[in-house]
């Protein structure tokens, strides 16, 4: 007798179902090392294969893969929508909660009452971890974005009369794994054009992209983050407004702005500028090394240290703690960005034995 197609959803749902929990079970156990909440979603994904183990041999005859529609859909789909790890973690406890969903309504429509309300309970059970892992997993990633040697920043000013995108490539080519957008005199769409490809250039070399000031341009171009500065609009109204995937970086000065950074759910500061510097028009005094050490010392945030800092410095500030520097114009403006980028990581990399 042909099986009735309820169960070749049940088959494709249940599948879905456990390979979301092991994506997320994954990235619970290496991002945060978050053993405890991994355990949850590993204990879940075996009891559910453990109670549909009957199901499963039922619904495993009714699978045809090679003339599922879905297969078809899906191989001429956009590639890479997502635009990072925390978009992946939100969209597999989404596809979770719908294969399960799925399973009930089809548990139901067969028959079957005790299985549709394991697949309920279980439902329940992931929107419980869910909060847990938007509370866990995602401001981790967040953080991670500062989890490089350098961050780079555009300014078309400074470089060599070179575009934003030719620049950005040439980063890129460099292995500068972050990169920041600033302009300060394009209008808006100009700006939103070199952002849209910008995006797409670093996505294809798997690079970080944040988007200065404008909250709306970075979520509309898909950028990993938006850097905001003092003046800009507080990091509460901005988080409303980008969700929760995306990171914010914000600009300190002060002893007193790092702690209300921190207060403010910043997912990681600027600290500067420690030297002076000519990039930034309207920039304070600079701040020097005891608030870098003030920093490196009490503020459990990552940090950029930036402002003037250049091969003949940078020693200087990698040697009191600072992990990820950001150098403007001594990169944007180097003739050989590639050559550039070398010299300063030989620097980084011996700045131990420099005294
Ligand atoms: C990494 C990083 N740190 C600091 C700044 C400066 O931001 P802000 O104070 O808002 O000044 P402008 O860059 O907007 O002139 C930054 N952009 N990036
Ligand atoms: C954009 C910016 N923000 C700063 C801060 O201290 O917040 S300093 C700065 C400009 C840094 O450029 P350069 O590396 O060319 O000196
Ligand atoms: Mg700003």
């Amino acid at each position: 007798m042909t099986p009735s197609p309820l169960y070749r959803i049940m088959d494709a749902s249940l599948n879905r179902c456990c390979e979301g929990l092991r994506v997320l079970e994954d990235m619970l156990r290496f991002v945060p090392e978050d053993v405890a909440l991994s355990k949850a979603l590993k204990n879940l994904r075996h009891s559910i294969r453990k109670e549909t183990a009957a199901l499963a041999s039922r619904a495993v005859k009714a699978r045809d893969s090679e003339n599922d529609p879905g297969f078809v859909i899906s191989q001429n789909g956009p590639p890479g929508k997502r635009s990072g790890m925390a978009d992946v973690a939100v969209a597999n406890c989404k596809r979770v909660q719908e294969a399960l969903r799925s399973l009930e309504e089809q548990a139901a429509a067969l028959s079957m009452p005790e299985l549709c309300l394991f697949f309920e309970s279980c439902r329940f059970q992931v929107y419980g971890l869910e909060k847990r892992i938007l509370e866990t997993l995602i401001p981790e990633i967040r953080r991670n974005i500062l989890n490089t040697d350098i961050y780079a920043i555009t300014a078309s000013e400074h470089s060599r009369g070179r575009s934003n995108i030719d620049v950005v490539r040439q980063m890129m080519d460099a292995d500068i794994r972050l990169v920041q957008y600033r302009e300060k005199d394009k209008s808006l769409r100009q700006k939103y054009e070199e952002c849209k490809e910008i995006r797409k250039i670093t996505k294809d070399y798997g690079a970080s992209f944040v988007v200065n000031d404008d909250a709306d341009l970075a979520l509309m171009v898909g950028a990993d983050g938006v850097h905001i500065g003092q003046d800009d609009w507080p990091v509460s109204a901005v988080r409303e407004l980008v969700g929760e995937t995306m990171a914010i970086g914000l600009s300190t000065h002060s002893p007193e702005q790092a702690a209300a950074a921190l207060a403010s759910g910043a997912d990681y500061i600027g600290v500067g500028p420690i030297f002076e510097t000519r990039t930034k028009k309207d920039v304070c005094d600079p701040v020097g090394f005891t608030y870098l050490e003030h920093v490196v010392k009490n503020i459990p945030l990552p940090f950029v240290a930036i402002g003037g800092i250049k091969v003949h410095n940078i020693h200087e500030v990698a040697k009191r703690g600072a992990r990820c520097i950001c150098l403007v114009t001594e990169i944007t403006g180097a003739e050989d960005i590639g050559g550039k980028t070398k010299e300063i990581r030989n620097i980084l990399s011996k700045k131990g034995r420099l005294t």
